[in-house]
């Protein structure tokens, strides 16, 4: 035998009613069917109650339920069958018009007319439902299901209903109906088993019958990871246990009355929860199997709640003020929904419904008046709009690393938390947070226990140049590889330009968000800040391609916000050292990334090589470099046949120098490159501290535009190629390098002989020669292409994926 509970919503229209009997009649075994009522008007019935108490006009209300139930019935039964049924409605209809006119009269409502009010929906339910199926026999629920008064309202008297309802068992039929949500007590007075009581009158039938199964029928399919309306990729959970389906339904997870699974719990009866209107979901099985494979099963969360603390050093070491407190709160009926206590005994927190809390606080402070005025309790603090959120899972039991991996991952998402329970079952880790990070809260934790093979970055990217187009490309090209190989999702949740912006937190098309953003309406990089910071999205990296300073004026806010950078624009990790430590001090407070790998030598690995030096306790001592790709392939590429003004072009186009190729020419690329090696080596080193020779003479840089600058730099051209040619006789080259040695910074031009390790130094290639306590004699050196679209982006993908995976 199976029983089988349908929801209001699987009761809600004659369609969905039709469905219901399509799945009881579709049973192979004897069914007992135990129906809500109608949906909606439970609601109504509770309304039209207070109204009729107040005297006012409740008549509207029971009108509509009338109308409800008259198009249920007529779209469901014939003339014949429509007026055989509304003979058995009509005294649920009488009865309640008298009981409502009673109360209305008496400005009284008692909990026996009360009763009686609200459970008239599930009488006309049922009804409606027996009179549809085919042979189905219609049970009162009143009469087996028995319950006594006890502080908290009615309780089920379980020996006395198990009885009653054992001993129907050799006689019921095939298909039988039941009513849920209501019963009566001794006297025989209707009572009702309080909100989502249909689900416990299914379990109690359940459990006194023997059967062989519980299903709860209702609108979703089955207990999800998360809440679906804030988590888009959460799943059905296919299995609990019936401790893990308690703490998730007693945890916000509406899917099941919690005092359901006590009955099936004890006669270990599976429950199944499905979907009257996705029959074919398998739907979520709770039994007493535990699932070892996963530590985490469900995460679920309530808000509209205060975290109200009790403190205070008199505290310490006391006996009995617990008592009083929880004490205190319980006579005013208070609801605790979390504990936390210090282990030092100085405070004691609880998280409570915030319509409670005013009245717990003027509660806890008449309780605790004379420690306060003795000033051994500092008072009861109270944190307004929070959420509390918790994991459950039976797997959590032993297994190390789960709180950890939790509190990492929320913390480096920038989020705080109030306070932290678990209890000694480690059923359940349950926080508190500020209601404002619960959507990012639910994200990231979603993320790492239950979608970990697929962890989302959500990039905004400024600038879509040389360098930022050619990293859409790459991102949209990889996407694939880096979601198999690297359980990697990478959403473009924003693309901005210096005059435009647009937004998709559901990640843009890489193919054509240029395109889009171009066509986009005007915005500035402050407001594209301010809603990179509203959005509040988990793993949130700003990515900036440009070479812009008031870009770069952005990263402290962006940090701060608990936004990780990425960049390739140097501006600011070369102007003061303040801004530079401040930045990266800010970066490690936060639990965010700051990395700029790109700013020297593009792809290379040179500033993660110095971090793995300095981390390990090397110090640098003497640093020698070429550092910029431009200069490089212009000293490679100029000759007799080839000036210098056209090569500059040549660079330009390639991709080599900057949007602006002064900042190239005039050694101010490479004095920045210098910088930052400097400061990552652990020298504060600023710009005056740095002898710099420009590439081209200080005269040439009083032009406005890029355009006339490389114009007038053919005058320069004869003089250039004198310099080089003059090297060449001699069996040397130009360079023009960076060096920290001996305190000494220099940029500028030196001329090498073959036996110079710059000698080689071919195309737009870069070389760096560290000289630290482990590599003097033998120097570490790294060299490749240090400028381009294609190795920069790379460098740039690289930090992206870093800031997920360090
Ligand atoms: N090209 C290379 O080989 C390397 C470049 N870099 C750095 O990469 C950065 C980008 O270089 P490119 O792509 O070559 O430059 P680009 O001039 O091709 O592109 C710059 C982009 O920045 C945008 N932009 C400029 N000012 C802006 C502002 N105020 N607000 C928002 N967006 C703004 C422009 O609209 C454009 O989309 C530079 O900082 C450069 O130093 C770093 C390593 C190597
Ligand atoms: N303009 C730069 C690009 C890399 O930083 C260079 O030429 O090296």
């Amino acid at each position: 035998m199976k029983v089988l509970k349908f929801g209001g919503t699987s009761m809600g229209s004659a369609i969905a009613i039709k469905k219901v009997k399509h799945i009881v009649e579709s049973c192979h075994t004897p069914v007992v069917a135990v129906v809500s009522a109608v949906g909606g008007v439970t609601d109504k019935l509770v309304k039209a109650s207070e109204l009729a108490k107040a005297n006012l006009d409740y008549s509207k209300l029971i009108t509509e339920i009338e109308t409800l139930h008259g198009q249920i019935i007529n779209d469901l039964f014939d003339g014949k069958g429509q007026a055989k049924l509304s003979a058995s409605m009509s005294d649920i209809w009488k009865e309640l018009h008298q009981v409502l006119k009673g109360v209305s009269l008496t400005n009284e409502l008692s909990t026996r007319s009360y009763d009686t009010i609200v459970g008239c929906g599930e009488r006309w339910s049922s009804l409606i439902l027996s009179h549809l199926l085919e042979s189905g026999d219609l049970y009162d629920s009143r009469l087996f299901i028995k319950t006594e008064l006890n502080g908290q309202g009615h309780q089920v008297k379980l020996n006395e209903t198990m009885q009653a309802i054992g001993e129907l068992k050799f006689s019921l039929k095939e298909r039988t109906v039941f009513p849920g949500f209501i019963a009566s007590n001794d006297a025989g007075d209707n009572t009702t088993l309080g909100r989502g009581g249909s689900d416990y009158s299914a379990a109690l039938l359940a459990a006194g019958l023997d059967a062989d199964a519980l299903e709860i029928w209702t609108d979703v399919d089955g207990f999800m990871s998360a809440d679906p309306r804030v988590i888009k990729r959460a799943y059905c959970i296919e299995h609990l246990s019936y401790a893990e389906a308690m703490e998730l339904s007693h945890f916000g997870a509406k899917v099941i009355y919690p005092p359901t699974i006590i009955p099936a719990l004890q006669k270990q009866i599976p429950i199944r929860v499905k979907n009257t209107f996705n029959t074919a979901a398998p739907g979520t099985l709770i039994d007493n199997q535990k699932d070892e494979q996963q530590s985490v099963k469900g995460l679920s969360s309530i808000r509209d709640v205060s975290l109200l603390t009790l403190q205070g050093n008199g505290m310490i070491g006391i006996s009995g003020i617990s008592m009083r407190m929880f004490t205190a709160l319980a006579k005013q009926d208070i609801n605790i929904v979390l504990i936390s206590q210090a282990s030092s005994e100085s405070s004691i927190s609880v998280v409570l419904a915030s319509a409670d809390v005013e009245l717990a606080r003027l509660a806890l402070i008449k309780e605790f008046d004379k420690e306060i005025s003795r000033q051994q309790i500092n008072g009861v603090s109270v944190e307004k709009e929070m959420a509390v959120v918790a994991i459950v899972g039976e797997g959590m039991k032993h297994t190390s690393g789960v709180s950890g991996k939790l509190f990492n991952d929320v913390g480096r998402n920038g989020i705080n938390i109030y306070a932290i329970a678990q209890g000694a079952s480690e059923l359940n880790i349950s926080f508190v947070i500020h209601e404002n990070d619960l959507r990012k809260t639910l994200n990231v934790v979603h993320e790492a226990f239950f979608l970990s093979q697929y962890q989302a970055i959500h990039l905004y990217q400024v600038g879509v140049g040389t360098v930022g187009k050619n990293l859409l490309e790459k991102i949209e090209r990889q996407s694939e590889r880096l979601m198999k190989t690297e359980h990697l999702s990478i959403r473009l949740a924003g693309l901005a330009n210096s005059s435009q912006m647009i937004f998709n937190d559901r990640g843009l098309e890489l193919e054509s968000a240029i395109d889009v953003l171009k066509a986009s309406s005007p915005a500035t990089i402050d407001q594209f800040v301010e809603q990179i910071i509203a959005n509040n999205h988990s793993n949130s990296v700003f990515v900036d391609c440009t070479a812009s300073g008031l870009v770069a004026e952005k990263y402290q806010r962006l940090l701060e916000n608990n936004i990780s950078v990425v960049t390739a624009n140097k501006i600011a990790g070369s102007s003061a050292y303040e801004r530079y430590d401040k930045l990266k001090t800010t970066a490690r407070k936060k639990g965010v990334k700051y990395l700029f790998e790109t700013n020297v030598g593009a792809g290379l690995p040179i500033i993660n090589t110095i971090n793995s030096m300095v981390k390990s306790g090397d110090r640098i001592l003497q640093l020698e470099a070429v550092l910029s790709g431009t200069l490089n392939y212009i000293v490679n590429n100029v000759s007799a046949d080839k000036p210098l003004s056209e090569v500059v072009i040549e660079a330009k186009e390639k991709g080599y120098s900057e949007p602006d190729p002064r900042i190239d020419l005039g050694g101010t690329d490479v004095l920045r490159k210098l910088l930052i090696l400097a400061r990552e080596s652990d020298y504060a080193l600023e710009e005056q501290h740095v002898e710099i020779t420009p590439f081209v003479p200080k005269d040439f840089f009083t032009d406005e535009s890029v355009s006339d600058f490389i114009e007038h730099l053919k005058g320069y051209d004869a003089q250039f190629e004198q310099i080089r040619s003059e090297a060449e006789k001699n069996g040397k080259v130009i360079r023009y390098a960076a060096s920290l040695k001996e305190g000494r910074a220099k940029v500028g031009f030196i001329e090498v002989d073959a036996s110079h390790p710059f000698y080689n130094l071919a195309d737009s290639n870069n070389k760096v020669i560290l000289r630290s306590d482990y590599y003097y004699d033998h120097p570490m050196e790294i060299k490749g292409y240090g400028a381009g679209a294609d190795v920069t982006a790379a460098g740039v993908f690289a930090d992206i994926i870093k800031v997920v995976n360090l």
